[in-house]
């Protein structure tokens, strides 16, 4: 007896954002300020529906490709981290890091609900949010979803999603 099972992934050059970011490693290591060009894909796996899709491509681009624009050309900043205290100053975010001080035009930040970010964390912020437009959509959730991040050439983390294991 063998079974069939389907999943659709996408990747593509606009999935992809360019940001600014440090983490911290090690405890409370924290790297200097830099950027990276981050490359995301997207793959789901389900059944096939009537058109015989697991998910329409277009649809699964054009959410991810929202998600991804408005990380686009941002500081990514941790709201969860134990070591960098991120906070509001008038039209600026400044991080602190032991002595060490960063201030931003607030419109140029993104602050993610994340403890650091690492290509991981970055992914599972997607992955939430990406689930979360689905089901804002009345589309249902696929069986699993893999969001991955590439931070450089040949660097990438995926976090996974399965229904069963979640509910959803
Ligand atoms: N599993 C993970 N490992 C590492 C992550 C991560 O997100 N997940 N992140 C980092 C750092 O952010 C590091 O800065 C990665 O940047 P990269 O440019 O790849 O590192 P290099 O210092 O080697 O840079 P080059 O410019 O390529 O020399 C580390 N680990």
């Amino acid at each position: 007896m063998t079974s069939r099972r389907y999943t659709v992934r996408v990747t593509k050059d606009e999935l992809v954002f360019s940001a600014g970011h440090f983490i911290t490693f090690n405890g409370d290591e924290c790297e200097r300020i830099h950027g990276h060009n981050w490359r995301v894909a997207v793959e789901v796996d389900g059944p096939l529906d009537e058109n015989h899709y697991v998910f329409d491509f277009i649809a699964l681009r054009d959410l991810t490709r929202a998600l991804v624009a408005e990380l686009d050309h941002r500081m990514l900043l941790p709201d969860r981290n134990p070591h960098i205290r991120v906070g509001v100053e008038g039209r600026n975010v400044v991080c602190r890091h032991r002595d060490r001080l960063w201030s931003f035009p607030a419109e140029e930040c993104v602050i993610l609900p994340i403890e650091n970010t690492t290509a991981e964390r970055i992914a599972d912020h997607l992955g939430d949010r990406l689930r979360a437009a689905i089901a804002s959509r009345g589309m249902p959730f696929p069986r699993a979803m893999r969001v991955s991040v590439e931070e450089n050439f040949g660097q990438w983390a995926t976090a996974h999603w399965d229904a069963e294991e979640d509910g959803g």
